[in-house]
């Protein structure tokens, strides 16, 4: 399946750096001017996790595959996109086909840099960014309303959950919030994630400091910070002109670049991970001599929905799952010790897999 997050915001704030720096390529031109990303660039981003390098050690796995999660470098919005302006709603369907939305915001203070609003200001850059998906999302409803009209008079039930999720989301809107505030039982979720309104999309913040800054942030992202715990969503600050030459860099180079910055880790991988978390996202492994390989599944999986993510044949002729804990496979050495210990569980259908489980799967075929 594969989650895919969005890389939004207003021109040259820096996302196609962010996106080069993540993808590790120069796949993406970044440059001075405004609008100069067109066609979005997608990217796939090996997800950081250093529970799989120590499982292949213990393991002696001759391959390591992390799980990856997928980028997407759209093209900068401006006030008036949902009517068009800029480059207008052919980016705001861009944005609909991602699960979350890494929102850049520029926190440096460059003079060399154009800002398209002449000044530097997150949080007007970030209210700016969310009215016009505001806005967007208003238009979708009134057409989709629109649509379903007559199977809304026919008795349609499907229908008629839509028009009254379409109405609440409408409703909330109107009243200057994102769709995400609405509240929304159990029953309607499935429908309700189906509408894809671009604010019902979680939010991380991004905000993009200067390279002097990387390890400590500034006033514009202290800022920044503040919006997004009153809003309930995440931020991290980043410097993507750091990210990108560090992705330029070996292994030992890099580490020695950070700690001459004052910084413990690559804030691309506090990135991905902040996206990991803010998609309610956890990984499974699976580990042999082969290969040792991370999986992403969304919080709450069953074992066969898990299975399934390696292959539909696992999910369809699940028989059951044979479980060691990550802890647990760690501190007693491998997948044979464990099972001596009796810490290899045989788990059926029913199970929930946890952030970490060490996997073999049995099935039909
Ligand atoms: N942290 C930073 N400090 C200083 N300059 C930066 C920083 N991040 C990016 N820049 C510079 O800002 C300019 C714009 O960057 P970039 O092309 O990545 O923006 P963008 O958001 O993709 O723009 P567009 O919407 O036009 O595609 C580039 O010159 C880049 O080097
Ligand atoms: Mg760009």
């Amino acid at each position: 399946m594969g989650f895919k997050m969005g890389i939004v915001g207003l021109p040259n704030v820096g996302k196609s750096t962010l996106f080069n720096a993540l993808t590790k390529t120069a796949a993406a031109q970044a440059a001075n001017f405004p609008f100069c990303t067109i066609e979005p660039n997608v990217g796939e981003v090996a997800v950081p996790d250093a529970r799989l390098d120590r499982l292949a050690e213990i393991a002696g796995s001759r391959q390591i595959i992390p799980t990856r999660m997928t980028f997407v470098d759209i093209a900068g919005l401006v006030k008036g996109a949902a009517q068009g302006e800029g480059l207008g709603n052919q980016f705001l369907a861009n944005i609909r086909e991602t699960d979350a939305i890494a929102h850049v915001l520029r926190c440096f203070e460059d003079g060399d840099v154009t800002h398209v609003e002449g000044r530097v200001d997150p949080v007007a850059d970030a209210e700016t960014i969310e009215t016009e998906l505001m806005l967007a999302d208003l238009e979708s409803i009134e057409k989709r309303l629109q649509n379903i009209i007559r199977k809304v008079r026919g008795g349609d039930k499907e229908a008629v959950q839509q028009q009254r999720l379409l109405e609440a989301a409408k409703a909330a809107l109107e009243e200057g919030r994102p769709a995400r505030t609405v509240a929304v039982d159990d029953d309607d979720m499935r429908a309700w994630k189906m509408l894809q309104l671009l604010t019902t999309k979680p939010v991380l913040y991004v905000c993009n400091v200067s390279e002097e800054e990387a390890a400590t942030g500034n006033a514009h992202s202290a800022k920044v910070a503040e919006m997004a715990a009153a809003q309930g969503n995440s931020h991290v600050v980043i410097s993507a002109r750091i990210e990108e030459e560090i992705s330029q860099l070996d292994d030992e180079e890099a580490a020695m670049f950070l700690d001459e910055m004052g910084l413990t880790e690559a804030g691309l991988d506090r990135l991905i991970r902040a996206g990991y978390e803010l998609l309610h996202l956890e990984t499974y492994f699976t580990v042999g001599p082969k290969e040792a390989r991370a999986w992403t599944i969304k919080t709450g999986t069953s074992a066969p929905k898990a299975a399934g993510v390696i292959h539909g044949d696992f999910e369809k002729g699940f028989i059951r799952a044979e479980t060691i804990a990550y802890d647990d496979f760690v501190s007693l050495g491998g997948e044979q010790p464990a099972k001596d210990a009796g810490k290899m569980r045989a788990e059926g259908k029913g199970y929930i897999v946890k952030d970490g489980d060490v996997l073999h799967f049995l099935f039909n075929t």
